[in-house]
């Protein structure tokens, strides 16, 4: 029997009333005589069509998914690469900045620094018949490139959970929006007199941490059989709070280990076409390789910083930034990223940087001079961050380049050639490994089961898309790339010991991988 939520108002505070409706077979007269479901379909393209601006499609999706969720993924799933950038980045960093503005109903759990003490009892407010199986927590602090967004990052964890439902077929039941609320150090959003949040400044670290270990244990008892995954933490905490919890808990973080493992799949994928232009070793990458030790890996990257590039003599640092620390520069400091590329000569150069424009005609042209096929992968989200357009990494490169982005872009034609921008975004690993990690029941997510998420990924490329020089498969094919990257995952948990469903273990490839098929839910 669904579950509906009828908001309710009493002395100027907002209660939830929870009522079971029964199955809806509404009486006659209720519905018009000609409502066709596949009419309706239409109609309902339509409406979100005629809509001008992306964030007013973004609200009508969303209202859309709470009236008829079966309409709503029935749609994503037949219009993906134009559901997307909707219901994700970019439109979903939008709808973070205005979610105070454009707030129109719960659709998932805040749980704030005030609740400490209660968090076991506020989880089992959650009004699902079923049990949670997947849960995406923000505490907004970093939301995308925006900054600390406080509250206002909760259309983040909804977004990436219609992604679980639409690209994994997890059941949409089974999904557990939550944003935690510990406070927000944005002024902007202190002063908004619609601001959705504790109108507070962020809470010290040591009290965050005890927070954050009640609130994991209280998660764990009131649903037993939750994936957790942590997402847009600042990347202190992000670090912080996966070491702490990741051998207690079935959890990842999607910006550490969704995102190293898009990006090695695209990498490996570019790596192969950029070699067969060359001429040059796979293992002669200025970046990463397979086959080599840690530190051969690590030999072959450098890190730049907003205050150039890393180096142990330029003096203290970020915890997470010291292993690629380079020992073997000693110079003056190097800032300019042109002049960073003539000293490294890299193969690659990936952007998380959130700086638009970082990448711009010198640094192009640069890595294109050094380079037959450069690979190159402006990474910020959202758009107006990516450190460059699509079209000017294809005019800067002379057609040559290998791109990757966090955001999409449109495809751009190059002396009458077709040339496609891949997506390199964690979206094409998380509703897979996700979906892996929970049909294989693993107790935890190793840092196996995220490489095979990745290997299964870059091995999903077909021959056609080979051919079309794509570094990710094309995203209307997501259902069957999460299949893949599930049979692989769950593979990897058997292989470490961590999954805690026996009866998989005796089956062959092609039956696990009907066994992922079987329990994708589909819209009806
Ligand atoms: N494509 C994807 O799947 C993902 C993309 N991202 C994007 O990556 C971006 C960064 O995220 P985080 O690493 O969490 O943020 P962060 O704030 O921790 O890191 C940003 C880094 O950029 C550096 N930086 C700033 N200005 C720079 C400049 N001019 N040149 C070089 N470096 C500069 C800073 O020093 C810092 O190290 C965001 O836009 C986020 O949306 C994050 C996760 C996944
Ligand atoms: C894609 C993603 O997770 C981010 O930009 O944070
Ligand atoms: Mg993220």
């Amino acid at each position: 029997m669904p579950i509906v939520l009828t908001p309710v108002w009493s002395n100027g505070v907002q209660k939830l009333k929870v009522t079971s409706a029964p199955p809806s077979k509404p009486a006659h007269g209720l519905l018009p005589p000609a409502l066709d479901d596949n009419v309706h379909a239409q109609r309902c393209l339509a409406q979100l069509r005629s809509k001008d601006k992306s964030i007013e499609k973004y609200i009508y999706l969303n209202q859309l998914k709470d009236a008829d969720h079966n309409m709503f993924y029935r749609l994503c799933l037949a219009n993906m690469a134009e559901f997307t950038p909707l219901i994700y980045t970019p439109t979903v960093g939008d709808a973070c900045l205005q979610y105070s503005q454009i707030y129109r109903r719960p659709e998932g759990l805040f749980i704030s620094i005030k609740d400490k003490g209660k968090i076991g009892q506020i989880l089992r407010n959650w009004p699902r018949k079923e049990e949670a199986r997947i849960s995406v927590v923000t505490d907004g602090s970093r939301i995308l490139g925006l900054g600390d967004l406080g509250v206002n990052g909760m259309p983040i964890s909804i977004g990436k959970l219609s992604l679980y439902v639409a690209g994994a077929g997890i059941r949409p039941e089974s999904t557990l929006p939550i944003c935690l609320d510990l406070g927000t150090d944005t002024q902007r959003h202190l002063d908004d007199p619609l601001y959705l949040g504790l109108r507070q400044r962020r809470v010290p670290m040591d009290v965050m941490d005890a927070f954050m270990d009640e609130f994991m244990e209280e998660m764990a008892a009131a649903f037993p059989k939750l994936l957790i995954q942590f997402e847009d933490f600042a990347t202190d905490k992000a670090f912080g709070y996966l070491e702490r919890f990741r051998d207690r808990h079935p959890l990842f973080n999607d910006d550490i280990q969704g995102t190293g493992a898009v990006v090695l799949s695209g990498f490996i994928n570019a790596a192969k076409l950029a070699s067969a232009a060359s001429g040059r070793p796979l293992s002669d990458h200025r970046i990463l390789l397979q086959g080599l030790s840690d530190d051969e890996a690590r030999e072959r990257i450098y890190l730049v910083d907003s205050q150039g590039l890393i180096f142990d003599g330029r003096g203290p640092m970020a915890e997470h930034k010291k292993y690629f620390s380079r020992k073997d520069y000693n110079g003056p400091p190097l800032k300019d990223l042109t002049e960073i590329i003539n000293y490294v000569k890299p193969t690659a150069l990936l952007g998380l940087s959130t700086i638009k424009g970082a990448f711009n005609q010198s640094v192009i042209e640069t890595m294109s001079a050094l380079n037959p096929r450069p690979i190159i992968f402006p990474l910020s989200n959202p758009v107006r961050l990516s450190e460059c357009e699509f079209h000017e990494a294809v005019e800067w490169s002379q057609g040559n380049v290998l791109f990757a982005s966090g955001s999409p872009f449109p495809e751009e034609e190059f002396n009458g050639r077709m040339m496609y921008p891949g997506q390199g975004n964690n979206m094409y690993i998380f509703p897979g490994l996700g979906l892996g990690a929970i049909l294989s029941r693993a107790s935890k997510v190793t840092d196996s089961m995220v490489e095979a998420s990745s290997l299964g990924l870059a091995d999903a490329l077909t021959a056609d898309e080979r051919a079309a020089d794509l570094l990710y498969p094309r995203i209307e094919r997501i259902r069957e790339i999460s299949g893949a990257i599930a049979l692989a995952v769950i593979r990897a948990a058997q292989k470490a010991g961590v999954d805690r469903s026996p009866d998989l273990r005796t089956k062959s490839d092609a039956e696990v991988l009907a066994f992922v098929r079987e329990h994708m839910w589909n819209p009806q």
